[in-house]
């Protein structure tokens, strides 16, 4: 745990300036309350003795103004310092997780990387504020306590020790509360998949009645995660009674200290005022050791996910992209991973510069993974793949993906306008070439007789449209791109038989001078390929068109 909450403490080195600021004004504000109780109580002591506190009086009226002051300082700097270490790690995550997912989620437990984007970030927050904030703050007021309690070595323990045991029994709780943590988090994230997996899929999960199922799988994660929080609260109110405990001990203590008469009427009095203001800024640390404890958790899952090896390693010195765009396979074998069964055995393919290939194969046969490997979102086990005469290993992955455009299988409409969904590809596209993708996959009137035309919103995963029009968008957005090389991972997908055929009729038309590689269960008759392929087996076979 130490270790996990190290590297994120790590993570934030560029803010340490508003982290230490943030602990500075805590520690600041803490010790006002103690010279606010401290002065309080030279007042006190000095109107008992009849020597009037005056002096005590004067000094004690700024502080009343001071300490809320600082109070606010405090709250303003330290949610500032976590806001800014939460918002780099999420950005840090979100690389890790584009490094070593290019394939996408869906295979790895896309509302698992969701909770741990946020659920999970989110608990870190404890580290800083929960934890280090309380802790570090209730040490300086023991410290100074110890300090200005210092003429009288016998109270100063008195009072200092079951106060600073009262630190310390929190962190120590914490190891222990670690696996509770866990549990609480993981408890979570299946909290997570549970609610977000049916509602993703509502039309399958209602038109198949099976929402009470859904439900009732809802409720027992929902128990599962109130009974792991019950056992980490349970550990947290431990934590809490016993610092409670020991701030009353010390209190005790410096009473015990006070009647005994051992000492002046002064430093009695402010034995047990210090005590009273320790006991303040030591309320908070008790909640320590869970928030600790939580956030090493958070801090565990999150490494695990971003630490995983990347599945295509940048080279160093990436080569400069060769001139030529001929794309081979030469003897590739690849699988998904250990255990998985191989997908391409010893495949060869050349795509010649220019060249039309329709690539056909039964669901499962291997397309999709042959386009995965030309962008570098996986690596062969065997054999290599060149362009240009270039090994792509040794190319950096953006520039690959500079030369090969690629509609996927699945492709994404993103939240925000038309015309922002079609810039993905090229940012500086004018207007007049979004109109030209737009009516060469058969969109451009549709979207030009909506109010906001370019502009309209395209909804979350583009809900805006229909299926086929949403995969129309994304068809535009794949011409739109400038590159030599286009890779249409099924094009005709959701689209119907009419609107598919004219768009792939045109498509000669509109990807003039490129090298197409249509991959598709079946072809229609209007593709006009220069060459037709079939994966079988892991390997490529001549097809008649
Ligand atoms: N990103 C990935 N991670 C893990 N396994 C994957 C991934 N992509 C594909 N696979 C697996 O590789 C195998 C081949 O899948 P692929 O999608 O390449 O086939 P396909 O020929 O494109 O099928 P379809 O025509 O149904 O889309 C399948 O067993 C699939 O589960």
């Amino acid at each position: 745990m130490r270790q996990d909450l190290m590297r994120i403490w790590g993570l934030w080195a560029t803010r340490r300036g508003w982290l230490l600021g943030g602990l500075a004004v805590a520690v600041l504000s803490a010790l006002s309350a103690v010279a606010l109780l401290a002065l309080a109580g030279q007042g006190v002591a000095a109107g008992v003795a009849g020597a009037g506190g005056a002096v005590a009086l004067l000094l004690t009226r700024p502080m009343v103004l001071i300490r809320p002051a600082l109070r606010w300082a405090e709250r303003m700097v330290s949610h500032e310092a976590t806001f800014r270490a939460l918002a780099d790690t999420r950005v840090w995550f979100f690389r890790r997780l584009a490094e070593r997912m290019p394939a996408g989620l869906g295979h790895t437990g896309a509302g698992d990387a969701r909770a741990r984007m946020i659920a999970d970030i989110e608990a870190l927050d404890g580290l800083y504020l929960r934890a280090l904030l309380p802790a570090v703050a209730a040490a300086a007021v023991v410290l100074v306590t110890a300090l200005l309690l210092g003429a009288n070595p016998g109270l100063a323990a008195l009072v200092a020790l079951p106060l600073a045991l009262a630190i310390l029994l929190p962190i120590w709780l914490a190891r222990s509360a670690a696996p509770a943590a866990e549990a609480v988090t993981e408890a979570r994230g299946a909290v997570h998949r549970a609610a977000l997996d049916p509602l993703l899929g509502l039309t399958e999960t209602l038109a198949n009645n099976a929402e009470t199922r859904a439900a009732d799988r809802l409720a027992a994660a929902t128990g599962a995660m109130h009974a792991a929080e019950r056992r980490l609260s349970r550990r947290s109110a431990l934590g809490g009674s016993l610092g409670t405990l020991c701030a009353q001990a010390a209190l005790l203590g410096a009473l015990g200290w006070a009647l005994s008469g051992s000492g002046g009427l002064g430093l009695a009095v402010l034995g047990l005022f210090l005590a009273l203001a320790a006991g303040e800024t030591l309320a908070l640390v008790p909640r320590a050791g869970a928030s600790l404890a939580s956030a090493g958790a958070a801090a565990r899952r999150l490494l695990a996910l971003a630490d995983a090896p990347p599945p295509v390693l940048e080279p160093d010195a990436p080569a400069p992209l060769p001139r030529g765009n001929t794309l081979r396979f030469e003897g590739v074998t690849f699988s998904w991973g250990e255990g998985r069964d191989t997908v391409l055995r010893g495949l060869d393919l050349e795509w010649r510069e220019g060249e039309r290939l329709a690539l056909l194969g039964a669901s499962g046969a291997g397309k999709s993974t042959l386009a995965r490997l030309m962008l570098k979102f996986a690596a062969p086990d065997a054999g290599r793949i060149t362009l240009g005469g270039q090994d792509i290993a040794g190319l950096a992955a953006p520039d690959l993906r500079g030369r090969i455009a690629c509609l996927a299988q699945d492709a994404r409409i993103f939240e925000g306008s038309v015309a922002e969904n079609l810039r993905i590809a090229a940012p500086a596209a004018p207007d007049a070439a979004l109109w030209r993708v737009l009516a060469q996959v058969g969109m451009a009137e549709f979207i030009r007789s909506l109010p906001a035309g370019l502009d309209t919103d395209c909804g979350e995963g583009g809900s805006r449209f229909s299926g086929g029009q949403a995969r129309r968008i994304a068809l535009a957005r794949a011409l739109l791109q400038s590159a030599p090389l286009l890779v249409l991972d099924e094009p005709g997908w959701g689209l119907d038989a009419e609107t598919e055929r004219a768009f792939l009729a045109v498509l000669e038309e509109a990807t003039r001078g490129r090298s197409v590689l249509l991959i598709t269960h079946r072809l229609v008759g209007v593709e006009r390929p220069d060459r037709v392929l079939r994966l079988v087996g892991g390997r490529l076979f001549p097809a008649a068109a």
